[in-house]
């Protein structure tokens, strides 16, 4: 019954055109398919009875049974609130109703015996449940089972449909649509993986026959979701992979000069490891498309110059895209003295690249005369060409679109290789879903000598003990940042506590020079002030978070975070990432004050007890959901119907073992047994559905 699902719900039978419409517009539910798959987001238990002495705040949704003994209200008019005590006779609740629910006081009654159900609050040191759902008391409403709660079109008073309106629309649907759901997974697979059956996971997703069968029917669900995005992801690159030959970057003279008589200290084994596994791409003769995985300070910069080298080395040439004008800055500072030892020509290409400089630049690049280019995203404008671009360096890929990779791609006739760097450490589940397609090489091991930053929780008061501390070390010769947060909203605001810092560190330190650093500066005076730093002139470095990303002067030794309660972890560990780069002892100390939310209390506790990005990443995920985590808003964080990246990581692994199995036996997935995944995916082509919908 191909197309079943495709129905427009006014088809079913009790939906009429208004309620149609506020489906349509208050749930975007417009088909079949989206009405089944609009899922209940919670469970309600209706077969326990809480005894109110039992009753405690952390306990999600609960009923009782009882009796109203009392009733009061509070508040002015607008704000009128009405109270109900409410007592089972082990204890009393206070169940509470806010403005507007005036129908309360004249239908509840006395004296006669309710269920109550909602979730438990503490207000004033007491429990309460606020705008429970009550219903008088009968043996028949003591149902056995779990029953479904749905969002609902609430804000359409007059068009309302509430949860039970919505489960008996489904209830409905779920009749009728039986004989049309097909199985999208192979029978091999639901065995392998104790999955159940796609029907049987649809009747249980919404009327589950036990509290098994639910956490059955999701486990179902969520890996067939996952399941076709990897399988996706996969046939991605195998299809890339089987289309785009690759230049073959062999020879390696220049990289043998350098690492003889160039390179300045020994790399790592873990750098040693992903140059080998880079080299073996640019012989393969396919396009190499690879993520490196390294935690701050771990030594990417290096392992992209030698990458750059080994396309130069044959004739092609090199770019390397930063985030920020101050880091491509860094970097083609960094790389220059390189260059110039081997003769190499190179520019810097950047939003403040002078008119007349950038025809130069372009014409140069054109012809082949530059060996590699430095810059930030000016590099994807369409006038830059290259003569023969053989390999892309992106640092910090998080903060580019995936379309922003794409773009790169079209530069030259063969498609360059592409290494994408991020320190940012991606949580596994997250960079198996976000880079799946991408192969990853992980340094996974810091330079020898490093010593463990230690990391420090004070208050506000402290702050006396800080300087002294501070003073210490600029004593034993090192330097000092100091951070203050600078959030877009309340920008001016943000540069007022800058400043006022600044002013307060100058008096406190009248003896040293100090620097300032922020993003309303010129590019010129940045470039002077983190000049003045790198040199040792300025001692301590006041700054917003533009010294985030890649920032490198090891002799500093100090990471001074204000206002660290409102950072978010991978920002503080990006920052807490500019100390720590040399052999000499590091220190991150975050200033906060007393008051602190449940959330930026575990932040910072985190990053007291740990120095592992990839921990602290998924602390991070747990914390904020996967779409929220910094700059990967548009960079493709799937929009998942029921699997949930920051809870399912098991899931996600079996997911995409599954599916990198199916595609390595069966590329083109033509055998008998993996007809239900090609017609599932046939379906997603035609209709241009959700991965993850039903065919
Ligand atoms: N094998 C090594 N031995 C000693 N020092 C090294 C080694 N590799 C890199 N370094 C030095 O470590 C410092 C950090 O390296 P780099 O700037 O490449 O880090 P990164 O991985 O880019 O970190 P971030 O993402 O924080 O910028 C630099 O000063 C670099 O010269």
């Amino acid at each position: 019954m191909a197309g079943f699902f495709e129905t427009r719900i006014e088809f079913l039978k009790g939906i009429g055109p208004q309620k149609a419409a506020s489906l349509n517009k208050e749930l975007s539910i417009f088909t079949y398919a989206d009405l089944i798959q609009h899922y209940p987001f919670r469970y309600e238990d209706r077969s326990k009875i809480y005894k109110i002495s039992e009753v405690h705040e952390e306990l999600p949704y609960i009923q009782i049974k009882g009796r109203i003994t009392g009733m009061s209200s509070a508040g002015t008019l607008a704000k009128k609130r009405i109270m109900a005590e409410f007592s089972d006779g082990t204890g009393i609740i206070e169940l509470v109703w806010f403005q507007g629910a005036k129908w309360v006081v004249s239908s509840l009654k006395t004296g006669v015996d309710y269920l109550v159900y909602g979730k438990p609050n503490i207000f004033n040191g007491k429990i309460n449940i606020a705008h429970p759902e009550m219903e008088l008391f009968m043996e028949k409403s003591l149902d056995k089972g779990l029953h479904p709660v749905y969002s609902t079109t609430e804000n359409l008073k007059r068009k309302h449909l509430d949860s039970r309106a919505i489960a008996a629309l489904q209830e409905k649907l779920l009749e009728i649509a039986m004989p049309s759901i097909q199985e999208t997974l192979p029978t091999e697979l639901i065995t392998r993986y104790k999955l159940l059956s796609k029907k049987e996971a649809m009747k249980n997703i919404h009327f589950p026959g036990s509290p098994r069968l639910l956490d059955e029917a999701k486990r179902r669900l969520k890996f067939e979701e996952l399941f076709f995005i990897q399988l996706r992801l996969f046939m991605q690159k195998q299809m890339r992979k089987e289309n785009f030959k690759g230049q073959i970057f062999r020879n390696i003279p220049l990289l043998n000069e350098f690492y003889k008589n160039h390179l300045p200290f020994d790399l790592t084994d873990a750098q040693k490891r992903v140059v080998r596994e880079i080299y073996k791409d640019l012989c393969s003769g396919k396009q190499m498309n690879r993520l490196l995985q390294g935690d701050v300070g771990s030594g990417k910069t290096i392992v992209a110059f030698v990458c750059m080298l080994m396309a130069i080395d044959n004739g092609a040439q090199a770019a390397l895209m930063a985030p920020t004008e101050i880091l491509a800055d860094q970097h083609f500072k960094g790389l220059k003295e390189f260059a110039d030892k081997l003769g190499l020509t190179m520019a810097l290409l950047t939003g403040s690249t002078k008119q007349k400089d950038r025809k130069v630049i372009f014409k140069d690049l054109e012809e082949g005369k530059l060996n590699f280019i430095v810059g930030t995203h000016a590099l994807i404008e369409d006038n830059v060409k290259f003569k023969n671009l053989g390999i892309v360096i992106i640092d910090e890929q998080h903060r580019f679109g995936v379309a922003q990779r794409a773009k790169l791609w079209k530069k030259n006739v063969i498609p360059p290789h592409i290494l994408v760097m991020t320190a940012t450490p991606i949580p596994r589940t997250l960079a198996m879903t976000l880079y799946g397609d991408l192969d990853i090489s992980v340094i996974d091991e810091l330079p020898k000598g490093r010593k463990p930053i230690k990391t420090m929780h004070q208050f506000d008061k402290d702050r006396i003990k800080l300087f002294g501390f501070m003073r210490k070390q600029i004593e034993e010769g090192r330097q000092v940042y100091v951070v203050y947060p600078l959030i877009e909203e309340s920008e001016t605001l943000d540069l007022k506590d800058l400043m006022d810092g600044y002013e307060s560190i100058s008096r406190a330190f009248p003896d040293y020079a100090l620097g300032i650093l922020h993003g309303r500066m010129t590019p010129d005076a940045k470039d002077y002030e983190m000049k003045r730093f790198v040199k040792g002139e300025t001692k301590i470095l006041v700054s917003t978070t533009v010294i985030e990303v890649g920032v490198n002067v090891p002799n500093a030794s100090v990471m001074v975070i204000e206002n660290a309660e409102r950072f978010g972890l991978s920002q503080l560990h990006q920052l807490r990432g500019r100390v720590g780069r040399g052999s000499d002892q590091s220190y991150c100390i975050l200033m906060s004050n007393y008051k602190l939310s449940r959330d930026s209390k575990v932040r910072l506790e985190t990053m007291v007890k740990t120095n592992n990005g990839f921990e602290i990443a998924d602390v991070d995920l747990k914390l904020r959901g996967p779409g929220d985590l910094a700059g990967t808003q548009q960079s493709g964080v799937p929009n998942l119907i029921i699997a949930d990246l920051s809870q399912d990581a098991v899931i996600v692994k079996e997911a995409r073992k599954a599916a990198e199995e199916i595609i390595d036996k069966d590329p083109n997935l033509d055998s008998d047994e993996n007809r239900n995944i090609k017609r599932q995916i046939n379906s997603f082509s035609k209709n241009d559905l959700n991965w993850s919908r039903i065919s």
